[in-house]
C-alpha cells in the first residue's frame, strides 16, 4: 500500500505496509515508479477534450452537451478565477491543523477506506478522505496512483475543493451535496484530465456533510461502478457514525441518570426481569447497611427479605404504590414506605423494575417515644465558646470516634439530646438511624414492647404482624435513651441483657434477635443518688457510665448567653417574619445576671417571647419577660438555712459523700473523719444501702478502696 507524504510543501511517496507503523515506511524508487506511470496514464483523447476547450477557451459549449453538474462547476471555477491550465493544489493546512481536523471522522473511516483498498487493489486508484472544507485527511492506493497524486500535491493537508483546484469529484461533491464522478476532461483544470474520480458526501446522523469519500484513478480505468462502491462505503461510514453518536447519547443519558440516581434522598434499587439488581443508590445502600458494589447483579431475592405485597409485586405486575413495608438485609431491618414501578418496553413486555423507599419518619402512637428522630444536629451546631463548654464539645468528639456507650448529664434544658444527635453523626453510624426515646415519658406497663417490639398475638390490642421496637428500629445506628433515670427497675434488668447480649426478644416471643445498637443515654438526675436509693440498678448503671459526659448548666457559663441571645433573636425573627434591627444594650446585662434554671431551652423561650412582643425594630427591656428583670430575694444566712434533726443531718452527710466518692468506703470515712466500721455502722443504722453488693464494698473497678 503507498501513501503520499508532505515534507514541507512538497508531496512523497512512501510504501506502506498493511501493518503500517513509522518504522515500515520507505520511499519509492524513481525508475520503478515511471514505468508504472507510463503503462497506466494516458492522456485523453481529442474527442473527449473538444467541450472542455470549447469552454475554457470559447466560454461556452456546443453539442453534445457536457452534463449540467460538470457544466454549472465549470461555471463555479470560472467565476472564482481557478485557473484551467493548472490543478496542481497551492493550499494546505498546518499539520497541526491538519491533526486537528482528523478527529472522530478519520478514525472511523480509515479502516472502511483500507477495506475498500483491497477489493481495487492493482487498479491503480487511490482512496481519499476530506473534511467538509475538502481538505484531504487521509489518502492511501497503489503505487502509480500514489505517484501521479504527488504531481498533483493531491495528500492530506491539501485543499481539494473546486474553488482550489476546480471542478473534480471531491470539490463538487461537497458544493452540490450529492455523489458524482468526474473523469478524464470533465475536470476543470487540464492536468487533471488523466484522472477519472468518483466521490460521495459523508453525512452525519442530523444530515450534515461531514466530508467526503473519493476514489481516484486512471482515468481508462473509469467504471460505472466506481461511484456505487464509493457510495456503499459511504454508508457504511455513515453508519459507524450513527452508532458512535447513539453510544455518546447513551453514555451522556447514563451519566443523567446515575447522577439523578445518586442525588434523590430516597432509596432507589433497579431490577431486570429476572430480578438481578442493576442498580442501586447510595442512600438505598445506607438504610440497608450494604455496599453498592457488593449488590449489583445478585438477585433481590438474595440481598433482601421483602414483605409479601412487595415480592408479588416482584415477581408478578401488580402496582405497589407508598405502602408501609418491612424490608430486612443480612445486616439490618428496617421499616419503610416503598413504591415499586415495572419498567415496560415498547412491544409490552416487561424490562425489570424500580424501587423506590424511604424510612418510616412518623411519631410514635405512644408518648414521649418518636420512632426516630431526624438526627440533624452536629458539633458544629451546638453554640458555645466559654471554658466549660469547649471541655465539654472536646470530650464528646473524642467519644463520637469510640464504640462506646455515653452517657450524657445534665440539667433539664442544656442540650443532651443535642450532643447525643452530634455524638451520633460524627460516629461512625452517622449513616445509620437515630432513634430517640424518652425513657420518663412511656407508661411503665409498654415500655417494654415500645423497646423491645412484639409479635402478632403477643397480647390483647396488638397489632397483625407485630412491630419492630426501638432497639431493632436503631440496629445499624444509635439509640437514645432520654430521662434513663426514670426507667423502670424491671425493664432496666432487660436493657442490662441487650447491653450484655446484643440481642433482643421480642413481647411474645423467645427467638433472640441480635441488633448492633449504640446507646447514648441522658438524665438529669444524680445516677448515684438513684442507685444509692436502690432506684438505679448498679449494674446498669456502671454499664452505661463507661463514658460520662457532663454539660455545663447556663449559668455557669454565662458567656454563652450572649451568643445564645444573637442566635435565638435571628433564627426566631426569621421564624415569626420579624426584623431586629437593634437591641437595648441593657438586655445582655438582665440576661447574663440570671440564673437559668431552665438553661438553654428557657432562653429561647425567654427570647421568642420578647421577638413576639416586638413593634418595630428595637428589642428592648420591656419585651424580656418579667420574671427574668425580678431581682433574686438577698436571704439571710438564718433564712437560707434549713433547720433538721441531727440523725437526719449526718444520714445526709453520709449519702452526699458516697455519691461524692461513687461509693468508695475508705474516702468516705477519712472524709467524714470517722472508722470504716463506724460508717458501716451508721450506714445499717439509717438503712443505707452501699453501692456495692452486700458482701463486698464496691462491684465497680471504678469505686475501691
Ligand atoms: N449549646 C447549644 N447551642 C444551641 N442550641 C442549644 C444548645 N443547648 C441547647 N440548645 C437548644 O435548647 C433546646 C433544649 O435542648 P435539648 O432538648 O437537647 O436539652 P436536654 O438537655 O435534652 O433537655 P431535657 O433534659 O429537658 O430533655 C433545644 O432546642 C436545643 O436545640
Amino acid at each position: 500500500m503507498y501513501k503520499l507524504v508532505r515534507v514541507e510543501d512538497q508531496f512523497r511517496v512512501i510504501e506502506r505496509s498493511a501493518s503500517a507503523d513509522a518504522a515500515a515506511i520507505n520511499h519509492v524508487s524513481e525508475p520503478v515508479l515511471q514505468e508504472s506511470l507510463s503503462q497506466l496514464w494516458s492522456p485523453c483523447t481529442q474527442m473527449e477534450r473538444q467541450f472542455w476547450n470549447d469552454f475554457v477557451r470559447k466560454g461556452s459549449v456546443e453539442t453534445p452537451p457536457v452534463r449540467r453538474a460538470i457544466l454549472e462547476s465549470w461555471e463555479r471555477c470560472k467565476n472564482a478565477g481557478v485557473e484551467f491550465d493548472e490543478g496542481k493544489c497551492r493550499d494546505f493546512i498546518s499539520d497541526r491543523d491538519l491533526e486537528e481536523r482528523k478527529g472522530l471522522l478519520r478514525e472511523i473511516s480509515e479502516p472502511i477506506m483500507e477495506t475498500l483498498h483491497q477489493c481495487v487493489r492493482g487498479s491503480g486508484f487511490v482512496i481519499v478522505l476530506v473534511d467538509t472544507d475538502g481538505y484531504i485527511l487521509a489518502s492511501l492506493g497503489d503505487l502509480v496512483s500514489i505517484r501521479q497524486a504527488e504531481k498533483l500535491n493531491f495528500g492530506p493537508g491539501a485543499n481539494w475543493s473546486e474553488h482550489s483546484v476546480g471542478t473534480n469529484a471531491i470539490g463538487t461533491a461537497l458544493t452540490i451535496g450529492c455523489p458524482i464522478e468526474v473523469t478524464g476532461a470533465e475536470h476543470y483544470c487540464e492536468t487533471h484530465h488523466l484522472w477519472t474520480c468518483a466521490a460521495a458526501p459523508i453525512r452525519d446522523p442530523q444530515g450534515g456533510v461531514v466530508g467526503c469519500l473519493d476514489m481516484s484513478g486512471p482515468r481508462e480505468k473509469a467504471h460505472f461502478h466506481s461511484l456505487g462502491i464509493t457510495v456503499a462505503a459511504v454508508r457504511a461510514i455513515e453508519e459507524r457514525l450513527q452508532l458512535e453518536q447513539s453510544h455518546k447519547y447513551y453514555v451522556s443519558v447514563s451519566k443523567h441518570l446515575a447522577t439523578i440516581f445518586n442525588s434523590v434522598s430516597e432509596g432507589l434499587i433497579t431490577i431486570d426481569n429476572k430480578g438481578l439488581i442493576t442498580g442501586i443508590n447510595a442512600p438505598a445502600a445506607r438504610l440497608l447497611m450494604l455496599h453498592p458494589r457488593d449488590l449489583v447483579g445478585r438477585s433481590i431475592d438474595d440481598v433482601l427479605r421483602m414483605d409479601r405485597k412487595l415480592n408479588d409485586f416482584l415477581h408478578g405486575s401488580r402496582e405497589y404504590s407508598e405502602e408501609e413495608l418491612l424490608l430486612k438485609s443480612q445486616r439490618t431491618y428496617v421499616r419503610c414506605v416503598g413504591s415499586a414501578n415495572s419498567i415496560i418496553s415498547e412491544d409490552g413486555s416487561k424490562l425489570g423494575a424500580v424501587f423506590t423507599f424511604t424510612k418510616v419518619r412518623q411519631a410514635s402512637s405512644q408518648p414521649g417515644a418518636r420512632h426516630e428522630s431526624d438526627s440533624r444536629f452536629m458539633f458544629k451546631d451546638i453554640i458555645g465558646e466559654s471554658l466549660t463548654m469547649r471541655d465539654t464539645l472536646e470530650k464528646a468528639k473524642k467519644v463520637a470516634k469510640s464504640p462506646s456507650t455515653v452517657l450524657i448529664l445534665g440539667e433539664s434544658g442544656t442540650g443532651k439530646e443535642l450532643f447525643a444527635q452530634a455524638i451520633h453523626n460524627a460516629s461512625d453510624r452517622r449513616d445509620g438511624p437515630f432513634v430517640s426515646v424518652n425513657c420518663g415519658a412511656i407508661p411503665a406497663e409498654l415500655i417494654q414492647s415500645e423497646l423491645f417490639g412484639y409479635v402478632e398475638g403477643a397480647f390483647t390490642g396488638a397489632k397483625k404482624g407485630g412491630r419492630l421496637g426501638k432497639l431493632e428500629l436503631a440496629n445499624g445506628g444509635s439509640i437514645f435513651l432520654d430521662e434513663i433515670g426514670d426507667m423502670p427497675l424491671e425493664m432496666q434488668v432487660n436493657l442490662l441483657r441487650v447491653l450484655e447480649g446484643k440481642a433482643i426478644v421480642r413481647v411474645g416471643d423467645n427467638k433472640m434477635i441480635p441488633v448492633n445498637v449504640r446507646i447514648i443515654a441522658a438524665t438529669n438526675r444524680s445516677l448515684y443518688d438513684e442507685v444509692s436509693k436502690g432506684r438505679f440498678r448498679e449494674d446498669l448503671f456502671y454499664r452505661l457510665n463507661v463514658v460520662a459526659i457532663t454539660i455545663p448548666p447556663l449559668r455557669d457559663r454565662k458567656g454563652d448567653v450572649r451568643l445564645l441571645t444573637n442566635h435565638y433573636i435571628e433564627t426566631i425573627s426569621r421564624k415569626v417574619g420579624k426584623n431586629v434591627e437593634s437591641m437595648e444594650p441593657a438586655i445582655y446585662g438582665v440576661l447574663e445576671a440570671y440564673h437559668w434554671p431552665g438553661n438553654v431551652r428557657e432562653l429561647a423561650n425567654a427570647i421568642e417571647y420578647a421577638v413576639n412582643l416586638l413593634q418595630g425594630e428595637e428589642l428592648k427591656l420591656s419585651h424580656l419577660p418579667p420574671h427574668l428583670k425580678r431581682k433574686e430575694p438577698v436571704r439571710t444566712m438564718a433564712e437560707d438555712t434549713e433547720i433538721m434533726p441531727l440523725a437526719l443531718v449526718e444520714k445526709k452527710a453520709i449519702e452526699d459523700a458516697l455519691i461524692h466518692f461513687g461509693g468508695n468506703i475508705t474516702k468516705v470515712s477519712n472524709a467524714l473523719g470517722i472508722g470504716r466500721n463506724t460508717l458501716y455502722d451508721k450506714m445499717k443504722k439509717y438503712g443505707i444501702r452501699s453501692l456495692g453488693s452486700p458482701h463486698s464494698e464496691t462491684v465497680s473497678p471504678e469505686i475501691t478502696e
